[in-house]
């Protein structure tokens, strides 16, 4: 078979039948296979391998088998994966030193907001697939799989900072050393610096006499989910990625990932790595563009929704991440976007389009606080209330959100304007990371009222149901900048409230009249 064949086959056994498409070459690892899942049909019949440049169907190994499983890390990522794999039928246990969040859990208490995953997690948890331990050390013997996912944040100078992963590696060497299990496959999904699952695989071995080092191996299956949609993009991703310098780890990871949808691309594992940083990257391009040609719209009095929607339908551009706004944050954007160019700049391949999407990016605040200027009399000595503090629709998660950026630019550029914020989700993720000054509020309508404008930071839908007439009684001047172009503008300003959308032709549609 030639690399770039395209095969569509069939295949039966007494399980029903599936449709597989085949892309690549003779070579199992380099071979990408499309799995198309027919909805009612949620178990693969068998596992396809390439031998002496055949393709053959072998047995029923690719229907899941059940194994024991173990993730470090129970965060969105960790959580998410550990129910979602349990939800398979395998058995997992997740692991984290935060006694804290393990306690929560043990009681059946997801400590953060993300849609689904109590539900997901009690339901494992009382089908025994699932529980929860406070180390490395409570991994049981026979577990097969361990999954790093671990927090990486940023360190101080932009690098992707591996304390905690390289913390974790150290038990998990202690526990290979101790365990005696035959054959480990450690998969790293935490997003980790290019070379980091080889230097894993090093440092797990050291530890393992010569002659035992093949009973640990690594590989990087780097994870695509969102937060506020972390369960359904477990369930549904868009590919699974399995780098792996092993076959019999490619095989063991594909079972693993077993009854999901989802396009399989096997590749090395340093492929896989940097994938993981230039997908988060390409996005943040994408965003920063937009975001650049909404200041061309307002500029010359085009409008950006028009226009995203003629470059969303050119299949080639795709209508995704094309919303302008107040510029991406998250624990992952941000962090991994920098993190590549850090990376690049050492390795003598600078990224330019991702340090500008950057540059661009750090500017969205500076541009609102602009817009303010130009509209308010006096903002030092305005009310101004935020609507949405997280740093999207759907989560709790503060880190990094446009929202601090966003205040700690209006407090700088207009002391003594008086702030206040409502949140549906982040109102304790909040505490301690909004500055001291700003006022959080229990309601949009507490923040609202009498307030001589508003932002609209986070598209949290519950603010697109507030009608003109609520913006005009709690007010007492209803303007509203619409950083994420949530609302309908055009019937905001018809009824009397003043909606300034990003990218939209302000003085063309406005049609408040400051004395009503
Ligand atoms: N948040 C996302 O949506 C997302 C999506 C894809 C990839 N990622 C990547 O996945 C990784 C995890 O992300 P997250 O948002 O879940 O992180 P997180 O910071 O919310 O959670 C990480 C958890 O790891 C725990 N931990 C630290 N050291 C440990 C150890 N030695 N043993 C066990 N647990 C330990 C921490 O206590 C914490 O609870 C990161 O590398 C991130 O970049 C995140
Ligand atoms: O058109 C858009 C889309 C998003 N955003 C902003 O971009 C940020 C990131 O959004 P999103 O990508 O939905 O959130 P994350 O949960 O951070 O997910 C990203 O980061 C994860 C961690 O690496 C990856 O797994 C996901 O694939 C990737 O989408 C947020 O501030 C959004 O408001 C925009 O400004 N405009």
């Amino acid at each position: 078979m030639q690399p770039g064949y395209t095969i569509r086959i069939h295949i039966s056994s007494n399980t029903p039948s599936r449709l597989w498409m085949i892309h690549g070459s003779s070579l199992l690892r380099s071979c990408s296979i499309i799995c198309r899942r027919l909805p009612h049909y949620p178990q693969a019949p068998g596992s396809l391998v390439f031998r002496k440049g055949l393709l053959q169907y072998k047995g029923r190994t690719r229907e899941a088998r059940h194994m024991k499983i173990a993730v470090a890390g129970a965060g969105v990522v960790g959580l998410a994966s550990a129910a979602g794999f349990a939800e398979l039928g395998h058995t997992a246990i997740c692991v984290d030193i935060d006694k804290e969040k393990i306690a929560s859990l043990q009681r059946g208490v997801v400590p953060y907001y993300e849609p689904g995953l109590q539900e997901l997690t009690l339901r494992n948890m009382a089908a025994g697939r699932m529980r929860f331990g406070t180390g490395i050390h409570e991994i049981p013997a026979d577990t097969e799989v361990v999954i790093m996912a671990v927090g990486t944040p940023s360190d101080p100078d932009g690098d992707l900072s591996l304390t905690a992963f390289w913390a974790a590696a150290d038990e998990l060497a202690d526990w290979i050393e101790k365990c005696a299990c035959p054959a480990v496959v450690v998969a790293v999904k935490s997003t980790v610096p290019v070379g980091t699952a080889d230097s894993l695989e090093e440092k797990l071995r050291m530890r393992l006499p010569p002659s035992e080092s093949g009973r640990v191996d690594t590989a990087s299956v780097p994870e695509f989910m969102r937060e506020g949609s972390a369960v359904k993009d477990f369930f549904e991703p868009a590919r699974l990625i399995i780098g792996s310098a092993s076959a019999q780890t490619a095989e063991r990871l594909t079972s693993l990932h077993a009854g999901l949808p989802g396009r399989v691309i096997f590749t090395d594992r340093r492929s896989a790595e940097l994938s993981k940083l230039a997908a988060n990257a390409f996005l943040a391009v994408k965003i920063s563009f937009s975001n650049e040609v909404a200041v061309l719209c307002e500029q010359i009095g085009a409008d950006y929704n028009d226009v995203a929607g003629v470059l969303g339908s050119d299949p080639r551009i795709g209508p995704h991440f094309l919303g302008a706004g107040l510029g991406f944050g998250g624990s992952c954007l941000p962090k991994d976007t920098r993190a590549l160019v850090r990376f690049a700049e050492r390795s003598g391949a600078p990224q330019t389009l991702v340090e500008a999407a950057i540059h661009v990016n750090r500017q969205r605040t500076e541009r609102i606080a602009h817009k303010l200027e130009e509209a308010l009399d006096n903002p030092g000595a305005s009310t101004i209330a935020l609507l949405g503090l997280a740093f999207k629709a759907g989560t709790d998660d503060m880190r990094e959100a446009p929202s601090v950026r966003l205040m700690e630019e209006l407090m700088r550029r207009f002391p003594g304007m008086e702030l206040r914020a409502y949140d549906p989700a982040s109102t304790e993720a909040a505490r301690g990371i909004v500055p001291g000054q700003v006022r959080i509020c229990r309601s949009a309508e507490e923040a609202l009222r009498g307030a001589d404008g508003a932002i609209l930071v986070t598209e949290w839908p519950e603010f697109g149901k507030i009608r003109a007439i609520d913006f005009r009684n709690w007010m007492k001047r209803p303007i509203i900048w619409d950083g994420r172009n949530l609302l309908d503008a055009d019937e905001l300003n018809a009824h009397g409230v003043r909606c300034i959308g990003t990218g939209r032709p302000i003085l063309r549609r406005i049609a408040f009249d400051e004395n009503s």
